[in-house]
């Protein structure tokens, strides 16, 4: 079943359309980078997806079910997980607590203690979970004294921590440092083990062609093109929509 249908959304705010007429499938395990110069619709395009926008048309369906009209938290029960650019990272308290605390969270520890599993178990999830980013080395530092890269991981740690199907991310590497890169790209690369996908806004072309299956092209908020790498790299069309802008 296809992870993520993008059925003929469009997003209009008063008679400028944002996002327009877009239909756009994820697939189970696959790795799709979602592209397009600045202004394009990329943003917007997420936020349809992950609930914090409704569509002026067309219809989000998640794993099958139609969540158009769901809110963020219904769709994120439904296996959507999102990073954001802003860190809703705990500085003061250590990696493997931050990453314990999103995990209570998925359970509804806090709020329904009754349903929520020993200290033990939710401690080796969490660890399991530090292991996959590549930060268990780094489990008992307080998350503050990360680099920017290693906070990127922890970032992704905690939306593994909700057991995602599907991964909305967003331009994972803004602000990691060159140096930093290549181990930032290996963890993400992991993601797609075991059928989950990934959805991907990404500026940086290299990162973009080594991890994705296909890249999606959006330009002043319509889908220009949609293929492998290196179908879209050959198209004179996105060429055009780059012009100017580095590609
Ligand atoms: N709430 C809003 N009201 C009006 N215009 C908006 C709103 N949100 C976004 N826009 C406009 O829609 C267009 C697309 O914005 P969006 O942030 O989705 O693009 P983007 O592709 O993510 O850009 P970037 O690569 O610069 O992050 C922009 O021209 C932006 O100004």
């Amino acid at each position: 079943m296809t992870a993520l249908l993008v059925d003929r959304v469009s997003w209009r705010v008063g008679a400028v359309p944002i996002v327009d007429d877009v239909t756009l499938a994820v697939e189970p395990g696959e790795f799709v980078a979602l592209i397009g110069p600045n202004g394009a619709g990329k943003t917007s395009l997420f936020n349809l997806v992950s609930g914090l926008r409704r569509p002026s048309a067309g219809r989000v369906v998640l794993g099958g079910d139609d969540v158009t009209k769901a809110k963020p938290h219904q769709r994120a029960r439904r296996g959507l997980g999102r990073t954001f650019q802003t860190s809703a990272v705990f500085a003061s308290l250590t990696v493997l607590e931050n990453v314990e605390l999103a995990v209570r969270a998925r359970e509804g520890g806090a709020t329904r203690p009754w349903r929520s599993r020993s200290d033990r178990a939710v401690t080796e999830t969490a660890e399991r979970i530090l292991t996959e980013v590549g930060l268990d080395d780094r489990a008992a530092r307080p998350a503050g004294e990360l680099a920017h890269g290693e906070k990127r991981k922890l970032e992704i740690a905690l939306v593994l921590a909700g057991s995602p199907r599907l991964l909305l991310l967003d331009e994972p590497m803004a602000g990691v440092s060159a140096e930093d890169v290549p181990a930032l790209v290996k963890v993400i690369k992991g993601l797609t083990g075991d059928g989950r996908s990934v959805l991907m806004v990404e500026h940086h072309m290299d990162v973009v062609l080594e991890l994705a299956d296909r890249v999606a092209v959006l330009h002043h908020g319509a889908l220009l093109a949609i293929g492998t790498p290196a179908e879209v790299m050959a198209d004179a069309t996105v060429q055009e929509a780059y012009l100017g802008e580095e590609l």
